[in-house]
């Protein structure tokens, strides 16, 4: 379990997280999701003690990251797959995080099977590693102290459409049996394959926060027909609340053919039955992107506390 507590994080003038707030819970799959510079990184740089809060703090397994004795075995992290040495193999990256958690080096050809690397390419050096390999490696290398909770910044950046799947099988199975996944992505529709629960986050605040299933799911129907106080008191019968959505129709949270099928047995010919548009997930999404876009923020580089 990751829970974030009021969380903000300014770097002179400029506040990159404002107030965040969200829980990431065991056996879930839990989608970090924002635009570019949304403050998806400093979050999860704070949360494992690599950045100070401005104000307020993450628990992680009930704790702050910061008092574990021996982080690696409870928290498998990946936050940048490119910031290994380059001139190492894969192999020597996993046999030294082996030996920092005290491991035996039999882990180390486990978990390159686990990531799909072969031997061979567990003795190649990283320099010559695509970006999917080295997201590979950086998940082996969160993965090597079978931890119990995993926090993965952009870690299907680089990977092909196969590779993300194999992510998700590989995160799937890590959830279901308890552990808790907090990984975060720029792009709505790679996160929705892997995700299980959402935290949409905008110019450094939660925006949406819920299941992918809630979220993603329309937002009602809209209908009309020409006697809408009657199409109403129909609905109301069978159990469905509707409301005046403007310009002569009614919405409702039921779907379609539920209300279809209401109006077809009280005889009421409709001259209107669609799903309602509006405040789905991806319009929101893409206003959001927009909108960071249109701000075009500059990092102030090397300015980190
Ligand atoms: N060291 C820093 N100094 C100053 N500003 C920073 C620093 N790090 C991040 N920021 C700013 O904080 C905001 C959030 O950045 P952050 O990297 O957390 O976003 P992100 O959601 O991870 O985006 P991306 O997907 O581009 O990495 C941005 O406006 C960024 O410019």
């Amino acid at each position: 379990m990751i829970t974030v507590h009021h969380l903000t994080k300014s770097y002179r003038g400029v506040t990159a997280v404002d107030d965040v707030s969200f829980t990431a819970r065991p056996g879930r799959v839990t989608g970090f999701l924002g635009p570019n510079g949304a403050g998806k990184s400093t979050t999860m740089r704070i949360m494992v003690g690599l950045s100070a809060a401005t104000s307020g703090h993450v628990e992680v397994l009930g704790g702050r990251y910061a008092d574990l004795p021996n982080p690696g075995i409870e928290i498998g992290v990946l936050l940048d797959a490119s910031a290994q040495h380059a001139g190492r193999t894969g192999r020597e990256v996993l046999t030294i995080a082996a030996r920092t958690m005290g491991l035996p080096t039999s882990r180390v050809p486990e978990m390159l099977r686990r990531v799909s690397l072969t031997e061979k390419e567990g003795d190649g050096r990283i320099r010559n590693y695509s970006l999917g390999m080295r997201q590979r490696l950086g998940i082996a290398t969160a993965l090597i102290g079978d931890p119990a909770v995993l926090v993965l910044d952009e870690p299907a950046n680089g990977l092909d459409p196969a590779g993300i799947r194999w992510m998700r099988d590989l995160l799937r199975d890590f959830a279901d049996q308890g552990g808790t996944v907090l990984l975060s992505s720029h792009l709505l529709h790679e996160i929705e394959v892997i995700a299980d629960d959402l935290v949409v986050i905008g110019n450094g605040r939660i925006v949406a926060e819920g299941t992918k299933r809630d979220l993603l799911s329309t937002a009602g129907t809209v209908v009309s027909s020409a006697d809408n106080t009657r199409l109403a008191a129909a609905l109301a019968d069978a159990g469905i609340g509707a409301s005046s959505s403007g310009g002569g129709s009614l919405h409702t949270h039921a779907e379609p053919h539920h209300v279809g099928r209401v109006a077809l047995v009280a005889g009421i010919a409709l001259t209107e039955l669609r799903p309602a548009d509006g405040a789905g997930l991806e319009e929101m999404f893409l206003e959001l992107t927009a909108e960071s876009q249109r701000d075009n923020t500059v990092p102030e580089g090397g300015a980190a506390a």
